[in-house]
């Protein structure tokens, strides 16, 4: 049984430990979280998950076999030089720091240690994160298999290349955000034309997770499906005229080449940070 450590406990930190205590095989006791000056924040996973709690980077660290670091892109150089005495080289480091690449990482912590990158998504809570990751070039086998058996018990796993990354964050890591997004329109309308909220949102869910489970299961493309569900002179015609009208495709081309963009930003920001500690220490 491994020893896990969180730097940083928020939204996506919680759902991979919701998801790996309950599919995982993870025991709680073996997870120890700690949160920058938050103490509800803390008090309230204690509570719900049974992990150990703390404010001191050193408890939370010590003898830890794996540690993610979940702490938001721009607090990765502070969370990580804070954390950089308790790490040693045996630990396996994850990040999901959106943007944040390898190099800047091995680049902070200055020592040999195997790092992951990882991007999964919020369905991690319920198990079905579609998570893809990158290992530096000190990861051993184990510690990569580790790695990715983790990220299994809370969904799919893909190996990248590193330079995928960026893309993927764009396209998946904030992907449900996208579809809650159709969801809030379909049940603004759904209102607006007089159905009941609770019917509307099962008719809702269940529209999505069939067609989700078509893409899944069916050999046919997603354009063959949709033409399926278009008859001619129909409803969905004049339906998907109007998104047509709109260039509802194209925006969301652009919405995931936006997301994948501010990755890079967001990545380069802190490469800017990193260099410039750097040339304070020299001089
Ligand atoms: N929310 C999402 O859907 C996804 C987020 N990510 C990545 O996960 C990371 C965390 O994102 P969220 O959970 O959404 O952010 P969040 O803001 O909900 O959580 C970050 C937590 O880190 C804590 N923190 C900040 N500085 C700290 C420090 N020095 N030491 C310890 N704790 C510290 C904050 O108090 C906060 O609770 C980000 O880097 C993001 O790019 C990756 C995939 C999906
Ligand atoms: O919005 C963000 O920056 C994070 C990364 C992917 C999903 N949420």
């Amino acid at each position: 049984m491994k020893n896990i450590a969180y730097i940083g406990i928020g939204s996506m930190a919680e759902a991979i430990i919701s998801g790996i205590i309950a599919r995982g095989g993870v025991n709680p006791t073996q997870i120890r979280v700690a949160n920058k000056s938050n103490q509800e924040r803390l008090a309230y996973v204690q509570q719900q998950y049974g992990v150990h709690g703390y404010t001191s980077l050193e408890a939370a660290l010590t003898n830890a076999d794996v540690v993610f670091l979940a702490v938001k892109p721009k607090d990765v150089l502070a969370a990580l030089s804070a954390a950089r005495p308790y790490l040693t080289e045996n630990m396996l480091l994850i990040s999901v720091a959106a943007g944040v690449n390898l190099a800047n990482l091995e680049n902070i912590i200055d020592k040999k240690m195997a790092i992951v990158r990882a991007m999964p998504n919020t369905s991690a809570a319920v198990g079905l994160s579609a998570t893809a990751l990158s290992a530096n070039s000190l990861i051993g086998t184990g510690q990569l298999q580790l790695a990715i058996d983790l990220f299994s018990s809370i969904g799919t796993v893909s190996v990248v290349e590193e330079n995928k990354l960026n893309a993927v964050t764009g396209l998946s890591g904030s992907g449900p955000a996208y579809i809650y997004y159709v969801v809030e329109a379909m049940e603004k309308s759904a209102q607006e034309l007089g159905l009941d909220s609770d019917t509307a949102k099962q008719l809702i869910i269940q529209t999505i997770q069939g067609a989700a489970e078509m893409l899944n299961q069916s050999p046919k493309t997603p354009a063959t499906l949709r033409k399926e569900v278009t008859s001619p002179g129909g409803t969905t015609e004049a339906g998907l005229k109007v998104l047509d009208d709109y260039q509802v495709k194209s925006a969301f081309i652009s919405c995931i080449e936006e997301a994948t963009k501010q990755a890079k930003r967001m990545g380069d920001e802190i490469s800017k940070d990193i260099n410039k500690e750097i040339s304070s220490l020299n001089f």
